[in-house]
């Protein structure tokens, strides 16, 4: 382990408050301790980096000169709140985070009063500062006070509808509002889109701030410094006809672009603007992603995401894989198929790399698009992608595809339109915890008329999933697929169309069925080893279909069987319901079947590691040998599982 830095000042900054004592000079030595404990932190625990490193100046100044939590701080995405959390009372637990028990990786309401709104997915954050500026000008009240809203958003976020959605409001209603565009010319990948090449513009064309400013009257928000400029720009303005911006547009007074890592600019710039806002501003501010730590900035995501590293070196600590991921298998196989028929195009909404797709973006670029973050955009294109004749895949991650709920109702399956959606990250996730874990998916999808719905329950029966979707032109189709490694088992150099609609039982046994959707089948499995030398020896079988049932298969299982278990890595209303409603419509629960559906339970399971979460769940072997045991009455330790 490198020795943890020295970092004198930030020892004494127990809260906020501590750093109001401090002069601009001993501001700018904070920041770079604080930089120095966040890669020291990261470097132990892993997590999102850059995006934290990027934003070291902008969270000090913001506390330096507003008042959290009375201000309300909202942090978009909340992938770079590390720093923030350092500053605000957590930095004697900064290095649980993202383990179980420990600190979030995002804000989160629960953890502290100064994480005022709990986010993860992207560009929530202007409407929720709208939401507290609008509720302290009407005199509503929480524990700690109303102050200023000031959201802080990426460009990557920024791209998103909700963003805008949230701006045509704010510059509609006028209320005092604070937006800090934290411009890095990053998302995950390079950001892509028009308004990502409109905010290059915006400062490579134009480079002084001065006459954005002066051009739309936002002057007297200036500092005196800047205002002096902004004067002399006023002056050259004159008789010049200057556009403004698409902020300005909207309602905002914008300002900048500013250097995003000079506290020269920004703290009297905040400290201007928190003096004499009336209405909604926008602060554009440049900054570089990974910035201050080499490696990260080196790297072509600019260190967004890393396991545990050496702080000298950069190198990442990775556990050796014993098989390829569940994304690698689904970007190969897609690529082959792609290769055999120009009408497969793909669809991510800014998730290249996560997803797979950066393969086919390789491969096939003009059949890859990346729409920024919009997969309610994403899902829409697809419908009509499909309606003009393409095979799209939609590829999204099952935690972000629901907001494009509404988009798969009334676009797709209402037109049943044979959009494919590959859905990553199903099940739970691990260290991001409750927000990105992939749990709606099976009940959100199979409700819907003409939709197809899947699950592979290992990297062959993925293969054979993509295979299916793409041979598949009667209407929607999905299936859901885990984050992480497979189970090991040996890759068809192909995958096979399945059989719409048909299971596999894979262990015949007797008295007991463990009918299992998606990757809890290898806990079945080993399971019904468990039982096995309890003299039970459980039929096990794989679903694959959660829409159309396989309902010959459920109800030979049901008959043959005195017990059926249902499981699957999905919330109640999925898998289990359906097979349920199968059953009470057939009579199998007349004929004496004894029934259990073991789902994830009906509460947010923080992060830890995947089995760990799973283990909270009840849904690992060994909850499955109590409930088999418990349903046939065999009498156990109580308390103990199996
Ligand atoms: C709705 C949604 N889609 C996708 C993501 C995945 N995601 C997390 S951060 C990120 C990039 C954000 O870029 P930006 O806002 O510019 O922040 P930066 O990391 O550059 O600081 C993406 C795509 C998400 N969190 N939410
Ligand atoms: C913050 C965010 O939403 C992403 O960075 C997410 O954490 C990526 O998850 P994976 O690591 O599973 O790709
Ligand atoms: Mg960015």
């Amino acid at each position: 382990m490198t020795d943890r830095p020295k970092t004198p000042l930030l020892d004494k900054v127990a809260s906020p408050a501590d750093m109001k004592r401090l002069s601009d000079g001993e501001l700018v030595t904070l920041a770079g301790e604080l930089r120095a404990e966040t890669i020291s932190a990261v470097s132990e625990t892993g997590g999102h980096l850059g995006a934290g490193l990027g934003v070291i100046e902008l969270t000090v100044a913001l506390h330096a000169v507003f008042d959290a939590p009375k201000d309300k701080i909202i942090w978009d995405v909340s992938h770079q709140s590390y720093p923030h959390k350092i500053l605000t009372g957590r930095r004697d637990r900064i290095r649980t985070l993202r383990k179980r028990g420990g600190l979030s990786g995002f804000t989160k309401r629960s953890e502290s009063p100064y994480d005022c709104f709990g986010a993860a997915h992207s560009s929530t954050s202007i409407s929720a500062a709208l939401g507290f500026a609008v509720a302290r000008d009407l005199g509503g009240n929480c524990p700690e006070g109303l102050g200023d809203a000031i959201a802080v958003i990426g460009d990557g976020a920024m791209s998103a509808g909700m963003a805008f959605e949230a701006m045509n409001n704010a510059g509609h209603l006028g209320k005092r509002l604070i937006v800090i565009l934290n411009d890095n010319e990053m998302s995950i990948a390079p950001p892509v889109g028009a308004l990502s090449s409109y905010l290059s513009r915006l400062y490579a064309e134009e480079p002084f701030q001065e006459l954005k400013a002066a051009a739309k009257g936002a002057v007297s928000l200036m500092p005196p410094f800047f205002q002096e400029g902004a004067k002399r720009a006023k002056e050259m303005l004159k008789g010049m006809t200057v556009g403004g911006t698409l902020f300005e547009e909207l309602g905002f007074s914008y300002i900048g672009p500013i250097d995003g890592h000079d506290m020269d600019q920004l703290l009297p710039l905040l400290r201007t603007v928190k003096a004499r806002a009336t209405g909604p501003i926008l602060i554009h501010a440049i900054t570089k992603k990974g910035k201050g730590y080499a490696p990260a900035e080196a790297r072509d995501d600019k260190g967004h995401a890393t396991a545990k590293f050496d702080v000298i070196t950069g190198k990442q600590v990775k556990t050796p894989s014993n098989a390829p991921s569940y994304t690698a298998v689904f970007g190969d196989e897609l690529v082959a198929l792609a290769a055999e028929d120009d009408k497969i195009c793909a669809v991510t909404a800014a998730m290249p790399s996560g997803t797979g797709l950066d393969l086919m973006a390789e491969r096939y670029p003009s059949r890859c698009f990346d729409v920024s973050i919009a997969e309610q955009h994403g899902v829409t294109f697809c419908a009509a992608l499909a309606a003009g004749g393409m095979k799209p895949f939609c590829t999204m991650y099952s935690t972000f595809l629901q907001r494009g709920y509404d988009q798969i109702v009334h676009d797709v399956a209402l037109q049943n339109l044979p959009v494919r959606f590959a859905i990553d990250r199903a099940g739970l996730v691990g260290a991001d915890g409750a927000t990105h874990a992939g749990s709606y998916d099976i009940a959100y999808l199979a409700n819907l008329p003409n939709m197809v719905v899947m699950a592979a329950s290992d990297e062959a029966e993925l293969k054979h999933m993509v295979v299916t979707a793409a041979s598949y032109d009667a209407g929607p189709i999905a299936f859901r697929y885990p984050r992480g490694e497979g189970v090991g088992v040996e890759l068809p150099a192909r995958g096979v169309a399945l059989e719409i609609g048909k299971g596999r039982v894979v262990r015949e046994g007797a008295r007991v069925a463990l009918l299992s959707f998606g990757t809890r089948l290898a806990e079945a499995e080993k399971a019904a080893e468990q039982l096995a030398a309890k003299g039970i020896t459980p039929t096990v079988a794989d679903a694959r279909f959660a829409k159309p049932l396989d309902k010959e298969m459920i109800l030979r299982l049901a008959r043959e069987h005195e017990v059926l278990i249902t499981l699957e890595e999905g919330a109640v209303g999925g898998f289990g319901s359906h097979v349920a409603q199968l059953l009470a419509e057939e009579g199998a629960f007349d004929a004496g079947l004894k029934f259990r559906s073991m789902v994830l339970p009906d509460w947010f399971i923080d992060q830890g590691s995947p089995s760990e979460m799973y283990a909270e769940a009840g849904l690992e072997a060994a909850d499955i040998v109590t409930k088999v045991l418990d349903v046939l009455g065999v009498a156990q330790v109580k308390g103990q599982r199996a």
